[in-house]
């Protein structure tokens, strides 16, 4: 069973049909990239995926369960987690407060024991600290743990939302073009620390990306979406040798 299916997903906004007839097929723990030209459809689809949009046709299946239609928070616990184009981080937290955020919503402590303090809210914090770092220590982020997120170079906010996804323990990641702004060293390292995620906590994933380097070097499979609709779908290599997907996307 694919860990997602999504079959004639399907969303107009006023005249503009932004996302038509739209399917895809993701394995557990495949790597997968959705491309295409700038306006193309590609957050759209992301945004139908988690609920931020309704979708007007079609069918969201995670893991065997229909979330076509849910509320974002209920599809983050039924396990879609995300990036965003524009980073969303708490600013003014810490890093290490940035990924326990994430982390919350699996401890669970009565917030009477919070004020109290008492020794179960103690022993849940310190074990959140200790994941969190964890996590950090995956992104080359633990000297930075207790610097204030807006203070970290660009490079570094991308990576700690990678990092604050996974905190929630997602079984599908989704990542909004997440070397954009990179130079190419760090979307090297980016690339490393993904395949990383991927293959040590059997990650599934799909990302929009822009960097056809960074598609290609990790992506095992691709679709194309083109003026809404899929124009292309399959391993990486088949994609960029497709015509099609040549002349209207790799060509322009
Ligand atoms: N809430 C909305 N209301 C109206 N139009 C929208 C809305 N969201 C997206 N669109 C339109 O839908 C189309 C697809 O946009 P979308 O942002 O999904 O493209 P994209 O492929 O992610 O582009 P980019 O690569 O530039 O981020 C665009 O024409 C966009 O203007």
């Amino acid at each position: 069973m694919a860990l997602l299916e999504v079959k004639n997903l399907g969303i107009s906004f006023g005249g503009l049909r932004a996302v038509n007839a739209f399917d895809i097929l993701i394995e557990k723990e495949e790597l997968y990239g959705l491309i295409g030209p700038n306006g193309a459809g590609k957050t759209t689809v992301f945004n139908l995926l988690t609920g931020v949009y309704r979708p007007d046709t079609g069918k969201v299946i995670l893991d065997g369960k229909d979330i076509t239609g849910k509320k974002t928070i209920d599809i983050s616990k039924a396990g879609i987690a995300r990036t965003f184009q524009n980073i969303r981080l708490f600013k003014e937290l810490s890093v290490l407060d940035n990924v326990k955020v994430g982390l919350h919503n699996k401890h669970h402590y009565s917030t009477l024991e919070g004020i109290l303090r008492l020794p179960n809210h103690r022993k849940v914090e310190k074990e959140m600290d200790e994941q969190a770092m964890e996590l950090l220590k995956v992104f080359n982020l633990e000297d930075a743990a207790h610097r204030k997120a807006s203070n970290l170079p660009y490079g570094q906010q991308r990576r700690l939302e990678i990092a604050r996804a996974l905190a929630t323990e997602p079984k599908l990641l989704l990542l909004d073009e997440p070397a954009a702004g990179m130079n190419p060293n760090e979307t090297g390292e980016l690339m490393d620390m993904i395949r990383f995620v991927r293959k040590n906590f059997h990650m599934t994933i799909l990302l929009i990306e822009h960097d056809m380097k960074l598609v290609s070097g990790i992506c095992e499979k691709l679709t194309v979406l083109n003026f809404g609709e899929v124009l292309c779908q399959g391993t990486t290599s088949e994609v960029l040798n497709d015509p099609q997907v040549i002349t209207a996307y790799l060509g322009e």
